[in-house]
């Protein structure tokens, strides 16, 4: 880009507008940076398509159908790369995104020729789809180092993003308790979202991908669906919250009549997850809220204990749990502090996030660092 003549290049801003996407397998998530540091110059400058946009993304809280802004987690006086600003947050489900395309489209997207960072799966997925529809190019990046990146980010820019549940034992007292995180390494990470991925994080640079399930939030949702007939996450909650997934499980006592002492498992212990619904009368007895709590239960308890089994194995004592399947669920997040802290003895520690599932979509924000660029003259204004 040629710059005008006489001018001196003074700052070096990027042109608006800064989004951050993560294409899940369930979920979109869409972090946008809203400046509030504009100049009056800028202002004057700013095309009026990326002002509707501006004004269209930070004065609803729903997009169509689907499309949710999760207020309660903006964060304002934000800085980045130079500008001071608000970020929002904003999800639909990943397999709208014809109507979300449909959507930016109508919006003037297309005429603004930009680029949006994306990470996830659909960032490939998609790509195509975005040039062709919006015209837009997708800058990818990986969804485990945006993932890290975001964390560290909103942990430092956040002082009550960390917490853990004190009491975990006892569901109905147990109670939220903020963390110091600011000394974070090393910890274990847990992504609960469509499946689970989790890492060994030694450093912000320093990290691995240990282990992984594909039994994750996915696969509640899809069982809770089959054997619930509900048609959505919140719904499969509501209903889990209801239930007593004692009715559908085998328990220790169910086999043994108490505890099996020899090895330590108490008799409230599940035994066997669903182990009782081979049983037609008992299958007659069961009820949706039943089924639904067993199916969180089955699948909470699962990804605890391969956490488990990877902290003890990276001989590393905090286990930090992030994802969207946490996202309204505290029986599940409670579950794992439980079960980190009871079978670990005492050793290892639970931890939880506030913006649960936007860190992909937050590292991916912040990464991108390039094309983007515009010179600013003597008067602050844009010669792009
Ligand atoms: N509104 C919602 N719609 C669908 N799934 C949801 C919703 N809220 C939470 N979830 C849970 O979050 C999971 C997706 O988590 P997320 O971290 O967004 O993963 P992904 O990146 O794979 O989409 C779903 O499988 C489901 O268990
Ligand atoms: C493939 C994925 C990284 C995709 O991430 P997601 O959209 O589920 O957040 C994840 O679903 C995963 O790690 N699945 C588990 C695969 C396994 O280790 O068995």
């Amino acid at each position: 880009m040629e710059k005008a003549a006489g001018a001196t290049t003074k700052v070096v801003r990027k042109a608006m507008p800064w989004f951050g996407m993560d294409i899940g397998g369930t979920l979109t998530k869409l972090v946008y940076f809203e400046p509030k540091d504009i100049t009056p110059g800028e202002l004057d400058q700013e095309a009026k398509i990326l002002r509707n946009i501006r004004r269209y993304l930070t004065k609803h809280s729903a997009y169509g159908r689907t499309g949710h802004r999760d207020i309660h987690l903006q964060m304002d006086d934000v800085e980045i790369r130079g500008r001071r600003g608000s970020l929002h947050f904003i999800r639909f489900p990943t397999a709208e995104m014809d109507k979300f395309l449909a959507l930016a489209k109508k919006k003037g997207m297309a005429q603004l020729v930009t680029t949006v960072c994306a990470t996830g799966g659909g960032a490939f997925k998609f790509e195509d789809n975005f040039k062709e529809e919006v015209n837009m190019k997708l800058a990818k990046f990986d969804e485990l180092d945006a993932l890290i990146k975001g964390i560290l980010f909103t942990e430092t820019h956040n002082p009550c993003e960390c917490y853990y549940w004190e009491d975990a034992s006892d569901i109905s007292v147990s109670s939220k308790k903020k963390f110091d995180f600011s000394q974070p390494y090393p910890f274990i990470l847990v992504n609960v979202g469509s499946g689970v991925s989790v890492l060994a994080v030694r450093g912000p640079d320093n990290y691995k991908r240990i282990s992984g399930t594909s039994l994750g939030g996915g696969t509640f949702l899809g069982l809770c669906c089959l054997l619930t007939g509900c048609t959505t996450f919140e719904e499969a909650i509501q209903l889990a919250t209801k239930g007593d997934h004692t009715k559908v499980d085998k328990l220790v006592k169910d086999i043994y009549g108490g505890d099996y002492e020899r090895f330590g498992l108490p008799g409230d212990l599940v035994a066997a997850s669903f182990g009782q619904m081979n049983l037609v009368d008992r299958q007659a007895s069961v009820s949706r809220e039943d089924l639904a709590n067993a199916t969180l239960v089955t699948i909470t308890n699962n990804i605890g204990s391969i956490a488990r089994m990877c902290a003890s194995n990276e001989k590393i004592d905090r286990v930090v749990f992030v994802g969207n399947f946490l996202r309204v669920n505290p029986i599940s997040m409670k579950l794992l502090a439980f079960a980190m802290d009871y079978w670990s003895k005492g050793t290892l520690k639970a931890l939880f996030l506030e913006h649960e599932g936007y860190f992909g979509a937050i590292g991916c924000l912040l990464q991108f660092n390039g094309e983007l660029n515009a010179h600013v003259d003597n008067e602050g204004d844009l010669l792009t």
